[in-house]
């Protein structure tokens, strides 16, 4: 892979471009943005800043047939469930593989299906990074015995709820201990608080589905990172897995792991060994 694109320019961009830039054996030919009108000057400085080191060719384009004619071979989708549903299709039936992180887009059935379709007509691949969580790699394994129960905590400090329904639950900015806010399946989970729960969905596509994967949502005061518990019983195995997630600096909604994942889809897609 010597193409690499990259819709959206926040904070899961500036951890994949710093640790792919680290990461590199060789630069790339090329990296190209799309980003919003809005953003485009955070994509230049955000390339600027990575500079040779990162690609020999560095483009900011803000409009999907501009992004498309640079042809990235594989495209990181870091920007929202929004460009998952209006950039997906487009971008696969180019041939390119696609990793998209707002995975709770997915929750949304027709779209899988479009893009699953899309994929298989170009004969290209849509691919889910873990994310912010871990032990996804244990729960497909597990899927391929028999799962028993799936359940999914995502606790994080009240603040990082900000902006969510979970604001009219809860007085955030007081709250003296621990509030499950939501407990469901994974498809509300998803639909309810887009931007914080895809890992939620991570869960469900790759274990027991979203209307079988227990979903619970909590603010924390106590806690200053954003903790996942995916606890799973199944045929093959029974394992709790418990990742404390430092926030991105720039925006305390999103973990680091979740950038630092897409890096090594990347990465993984250069270096001749994988893992
Ligand atoms: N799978 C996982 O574990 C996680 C996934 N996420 C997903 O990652 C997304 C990105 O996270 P951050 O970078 O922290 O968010 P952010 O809010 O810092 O940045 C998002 C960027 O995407 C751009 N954008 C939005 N819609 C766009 C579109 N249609 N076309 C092009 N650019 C667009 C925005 O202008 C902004 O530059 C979140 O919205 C969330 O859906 C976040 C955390 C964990
Ligand atoms: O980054 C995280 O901690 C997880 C997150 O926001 C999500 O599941 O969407």
């Amino acid at each position: 892979m010597r193409r690499l694109g990259i819709i959206g320019a926040g904070g899961m961009t500036e951890t994949l471009l710093d640790a792919v830039t680290r990461g590199l054996p060789a630069p790339l030919e090329a990296v190209t943005i799309l980003a919003t009108r809005r953003s485009a000057g955070k994509a230049e400085a955000l390339l600027a800043r990575h500079g040779d080191a990162l690609a020999a060719a560095r483009l900011v384009r803000t409009e999907r047939a501009a992004f498309l004619a640079d042809a990235p071979q594989f495209v990181a989708e870091c920007a929202g469930q929004g460009a998952v549903r209006e950039h997906g299709v487009a971008v696969l039936e180019t041939g390119a593989e696609l990793a998209v992180i707002s995975i709770g887009a997915l929750a949304d059935e027709a779209l899988r299906l479009g893009l699953e379709q899309a994929a298989a007509r170009a004969g290209a691949r849509l691919v889910l990074p873990p994310g912010a969580v871990g032990g996804i790699d244990a729960l497909v394994a597990a899927r391929l015995s028999r799962l028993e129960e799936v359940t999914y905590t995502g606790r994080k400090p009240p603040l990082a709820w900000k902006g969510t329904p979970a604001e009219a639950l809860l007085d955030l900015a007081t709250l003296a201990e621990p509030a499950i806010f939501f407990d469901g399946t994974a498809r509300e989970a998803a639909i309810r608080y887009p931007q914080n729960a895809n890992v939620a969905a991570t869960v469900a596509l790759a274990g027991a589905g979203f209307e079988a994967t227990r979903v619970r949502l909590v603010a924390d005061p106590t806690i200053n990172r954003n903790l996942h518990e995916v606890a799973v019983r199944s045929a093959a195995a029974d394992f709790t897995i418990r990742l404390e997630g430092r926030p991105s600096p720039t925006n305390p909604k999103t973990s680091l792991t979740a950038g630092l994942s897409m890096a090594r889809e990347v990465l993984n897609r250069v270096l001749p060994l994988v893992v």
